[in-house]
């Protein structure tokens, strides 16, 4: 929940998205009427969550979703509902799904691109050209640990989580690599990804080593279908990746060629899925998703949200096994998260007791990050 003034999640709702709404009026020049309805959403998120309108496309989706929080106050329903809602609140507020000139403008589009095309994207493309000759178990955990850490890169979080965010010291809390690779096999892979840009990128190269040097049959790479939580990856921006990294050239650009050919020959496979949006935990997933990880080797779930919705949104004890958790879901299944909320399990008790003694905040700072996995 995030009815306690001050808290966290109380503090993303009644800070983050204001700020959030600030910022997209920034980025793009929207007309008068955009601008009303985001001042009444403005004023809305401060009181009673209303319905999707009586048009819209996804009402019927919306309501199947809806668990009686529709008509109470936006503070006090579970704060993954309330987050996700607020997304899908955006979008219409802007247009995106009306007839009309905004239709399928994606209002993150402008912070999304200048990732982008930033020049730290292209010294870790380069990078690249050095990783290509490593040792192959070297190479494992380098691409491993970049598609991890890409998760930092979530520019929800960039707007608000202050300028020293990068200095900070980074730790990783849990780590079981080698279970996860153990688990990668011959198969399927399903990939679920979270960031576009500097996350997307790793997990692309991710995806290839998989499929050119790892000999994992086929990958299922899950995006969102509609801009969410700001950066969140859609199909645009797998494409917008490939682009990037083909221009790139050297190793980037070989790896974006394989790429394409993967795509053509449904080596990779791409996923737009509505429950990808959707404000539940995976424990309600539909059963054509249910069917895709069912019939993987492994899930690859990245990001933070993604975990919330994995283990469950909840202040679950940190030593609660991640196995318990997880044990709904229908395969194995791997997390690739920097902690940026307050949901962590898995842990040892020594392990929380010691980040307990730095007297630091280590939870939603996205300072430290976890691999965990099961088989
Ligand atoms: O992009 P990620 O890693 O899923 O992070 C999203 C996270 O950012 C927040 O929206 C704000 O910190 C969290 O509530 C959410 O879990």
């Amino acid at each position: 929940m995030s009815d306690v003034p001050g808290s966290f999640t109380w503090r993303v709702l009644h800070e983050r998205h204001p700020s959030l709404i600030a910022r997209v009026r920034e980025a793009t020049p929207y007309d008068a009427r955009r601008n009303r309805a985001l001042d009444a959403l403005l004023e809305e998120i401060e009181g009673i969550m209303a319905p999707p309108e009586d048009s819209a496309h996804d009402r019927d989706l919306w309501e199947s979703w809806d668990r009686g929080h529709i008509g109470r106050r936006w503070d006090e329903v579970p704060f993954l509902w309330a987050e996700s809602y607020f997304y899908r609140r955006l979008l219409s507020a802007v247009g995106y799904f009306e007839p009309g000139p905004w239709r399928g403008v994606d209002p993150f589009e402008p912070f999304k691109q200048a990732e982008l095309e930033g020049e730290a994207v292209d010294e870790e493309l380069r990078e690249l050209d050095a990783l290509a000759d490593a040792p192959a178990g070297e190479r494992d955990q380098a691409l491993i640990l970049r598609a991890l850490w890409g998760n930092r890169a979530d520019l929800v979080f960039r707007i608000s989580a202050g300028p020293d965010l990068a200095d900070r010291e980074a730790g990783l809390v849990a780590d079981d690599s080698a279970l996860l690779w153990s688990l990668a096999g011959t198969g399927r892979v399903c990939l679920v990804a979270d960031n576009a840009g500097s996350e997307l990128l790793p997990d692309l190269v991710l995806i290839d080593h998989l499929l050119h040097a790892r000999g994992t049959g086929q990958v299922i790479l899950h995006v969102k279908p509609l801009p969410y939580y700001v950066s969140d990856a859609t199909v645009t921006d797998v494409l917008a990746c490939l682009r990037r990294m083909a221009a790139a050239g050297g190793e980037a650009g070989r790896v974006a060629g394989r790429l394409r050919a993967a795509i053509g020959s449904d080596r990779l496979v791409l996923r737009a899925h509505a429950f990808s949006c959707a404000p539940l935990p995976y424990r309600e997933m539909p059963v054509g998703m249910r069917d895709d990880f069912a019939s993987a080797s492994l899930t690859i779930m990245k990001g933070d949200l993604n975990y919330r919705r994995l283990v469950g949104d909840r202040a679950w004890p940190h030593t609660t096994p991640f196995a318990e958790t997880t044990a709904y879901f229908p395969g194995p299944v791997a997390a690739l998260r920097t902690l940026k909320s307050e949901v962590a399990v898995g842990l040892t008790g020594g392990t929380v007791e010691a980040l307990e003694r730095t007297g630091r905040p280590w939870l939603t700072t996205g300072t430290h990050a976890l691999i965990q996995a099961r088989a």
